[in-house]
């Protein structure tokens, strides 16, 4: 696994291509969560994307209780110790996709993670990004969570070159934080993906304004994918998966019921825009700078 710097890979800024969201139910059954987000994956290809995502925590209900169980090791030289990974290995390679595969509670050793792994169209599993920042939350009578009671908080920024440019990757709670899109924007990422599964509280107040503003703030694509709504379960999503253009526009959208969603993608209108407006020439590096003291770009 090779750490890189700040110098990103150029690629075509002329590229364009389709982008697909694939917003799934997850129930208890993992084989069954395995089989039908390959349905999903496969009726986006044919739906001609050449970058498709998976939401959080795809192949497991969104519970403390059960990400022990449902967890998976994830070695990317041997990935039979993952049947969601193999999967999506699978179908990368037979369908010449890109994937950024959701995420699954993985085990490493003593810890658990939420972990996003990228595939690309080669089949080869090309980055694994841990959720950094971890949802604990106390809102009396209306929402309370401790993911760090059971997760791990990953420590390095994911920015990965792919066949479809690169991309930055984030999980739910990571929207949140600026510095994380400021970091992927400033090297050089098109596209942040974001692996979510926002609830019904946080859902309709923030959801849609957090894409908004990460697309805004760096002038780049912004790519949602959330769980579809379930209400027999705790964690019920907000679903709305969404692609935001970077002058803050909703490109594609859903409500909260399954759907497999598309937008195209085309990198020149994010040179256009940031021809526009001209954000980054302007901004007073003078006076103050954004440091990145972990690893950055992490190719398997
Ligand atoms: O930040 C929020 O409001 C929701 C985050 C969340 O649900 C998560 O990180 O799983």
């Amino acid at each position: 696994m090779a750490e890189h710097g700040s110098s990103a890979c150029s690629h075509p800024s002329e590229r364009k291509y389709k982008i697909a969201l694939c917003q799934l139910f997850v129930s208890k059954n993992k084989l069954e969560n395995i089989r039908h987000a390959r349905e999903l994956l496969e009726a986006a290809a044919d739906g001609g994307a050449k970058l498709i995502l998976l939401p959080e925590m795809w192949n497991c209900p969104y519970s403390n209780e059960l990400f022990s169980l449902f967890a998976e090791e994830i070695d990317a030289d041997d990935l039979s110790g993952s049947p969601s990974c193999g999967m999506l290995a699978e179908v990368s390679r037979s369908r010449k996709v890109t994937l950024v595969g959701g995420s699954i509670p993985e085990r490493f050793g003593s810890h658990l993670y939420s972990t996003c792994c990228v595939f690309g169209s080669n089949g080869k599993l090309r980055a694994r990004h841990r959720k950094v920042h971890l949802f604990d939350v106390d809102i009396p009578g209306q929402l309370t969570f401790k993911e760090s009671a059971t997760l791990t908080a990953g420590d390095e920024l994911t920015i990965v070159d792919t066949d479809v440019g690169l991309l930055g990757i984030g999980i739910c709670h990571d929207i949140r934080f600026p510095e994380l899109a400021i970091l992927c924007a400033e090297r050089g990422a098109d596209v942040i993906c974001y692996l979510a599964a926002f609830e019904m509280n946080t859902g309709p107040l923030f959801w849609e304004v957090l894409q908004k503003a990460r697309a805004l703030d760096n002038q780049l694509y912004v790519a949602t994918c959330s769980p579809a709504r379930d209400l027999t379960i705790n964690h019920a999503a907000w679903g709305h998966s969404t692609v935001v253009g970077p002058f803050g526009e909703i490109l594609a959208t859903t409500g909260h019921e399954e759907a497999v969603v598309f937008a195209d993608i085309d990198y020149a209108y994010i040179r256009e825009v940031r021809l526009r407006l001209q954000l980054e020439k302007q901004k007073r590096k003078d006076m103050y700078q954004l440091v990145c003291v972990s690893n950055c770009i992490r190719h398997i």
